[in-house]
């Protein structure tokens, strides 16, 4: 009998972590040469180890203001009032909200466990940092996390809430919005436990808590440099929660000194990787076009 996809993905030696760290060609060409076969393994995988009728990855898990105000939007765009309301500004282009029902994250938890147990090999994000227990998301990115149900939602995720969300707050970045881009992160104090200042590649980005109530970690703060006053203002995530700013806001992530901290980390881009030019106006769009999904198709830049 010939061996399944998902046996052989499972018997591939995954590059050493020094070899990824070193970004080695070896490295590249595994991933480029086992999408194909990842990709087919995650499928199976689903389907034959995973009941999915346990683990609905659907809207349901959001917030539930936040998902009646966005389905409000979509049906009739001059609700978006509905949305903004509920997204404070908590310094120059960065939001904080509420993004998830902290009590329907476990469903996401314990698939995305399923998903750090599955023993096929995943890409680690490696945008500043290798960060160990994390993983790419998008389809551009091979190695991905390509397991069907997964892959529905983090589409309906970008598509459905984060696109027209980022045009309400950012109308300058409609254009520069047709790509996605997305990894998730782990932090613990032994492992990897913070990131330096930057900013990122995108026009915007969404980072999302997928801790559960009662995981709690200390430090582990956003910074974000407030451009206009040249304040820095410290965030904290709590289960759930979400922040999204323009890519070009710099931010760090302070040291975390106990606990643990899960996020999505989601990126918006134009063809190409293209971002809005710096200090580029803040023009109004039409609402009607702002609820709209772009009919583009995705190209294969990643930025990392
Ligand atoms: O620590 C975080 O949540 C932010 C990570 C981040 O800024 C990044 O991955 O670019
Ligand atoms: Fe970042």
């Amino acid at each position: 009998m010939s061996a399944t996809q998902l046996q052989l993905a499972r018997a591939l030696a995954l590059p050493s972590r020094e070899a990824m760290l070193n970004r080695e060609h070896s490295v590249q060409h595994f991933w480029y040469n086992n999408d194909q076969l990842l990709t087919q393994a995650w499928k199976e995988w689903e389907e034959t180890e995973v009941d999915t009728t346990t683990f609905t990855l659907d809207d349901s898990l959001l917030d539930k203001n936040l998902r009646e105000a966005v389905n409000a939007a979509w049906q009739n765009p001059s609700k978006e009032h509905l949305v903004k309301s509920l997204l404070e500004e908590v310094a120059t282009d960065v939001y904080q909200f509420q993004f998830f029902d902290p009590e329907r994250l476990a469903v996401l938890r314990g698939y995305l466990e399923k998903v750090w147990n599955a023993n096929i090999p995943m890409r680690p994000p490696y945008g500043i940092v290798l960060n160990r227990r994390g993983a790419m998301l998008d389809k551009r990115s091979e190695g991905y996390l390509a397991a069907p149900s997964f892959q529905a939602f983090y589409n309906q995720i970008l598509n459905i809430y984060m696109r027209p969300i980022s045009r309400l707050l950012f109308p300058e970045i409609m254009g520069y919005d047709t790509q996605t881009f997305g990894f998730s992160i782990y932090y613990d104090p032994n492992t990897d436990a913070s990131i330096r200042p930057h900013t990122d590649a995108s026009s915007v980005t969404l980072n999302i808590n997928l801790n559960l109530p009662g995981e709690e970690f200390s430090g582990s703060e956003l910074d974000f440099y407030d451009q206009k006053n040249g304040k820095v203002v410290q965030l904290s995530f709590k289960p759930g929660s979400a922040m999204i700013h323009k890519g070009s806001v710099p931010h760090a992530a302070k040291p975390i000194t106990s606990g643990d901290r899960t996020n999505l980390v989601l990126w918006l881009f134009g063809d190409n990787g293209r971002i809005p030019a710096p200090g580029s106006k803040r023009t109004e769009i039409d609402p009607i076009a702002r609820w709209t999904t772009p009919k583009t198709t995705p190209d294969g830049y990643a930025p990392f």
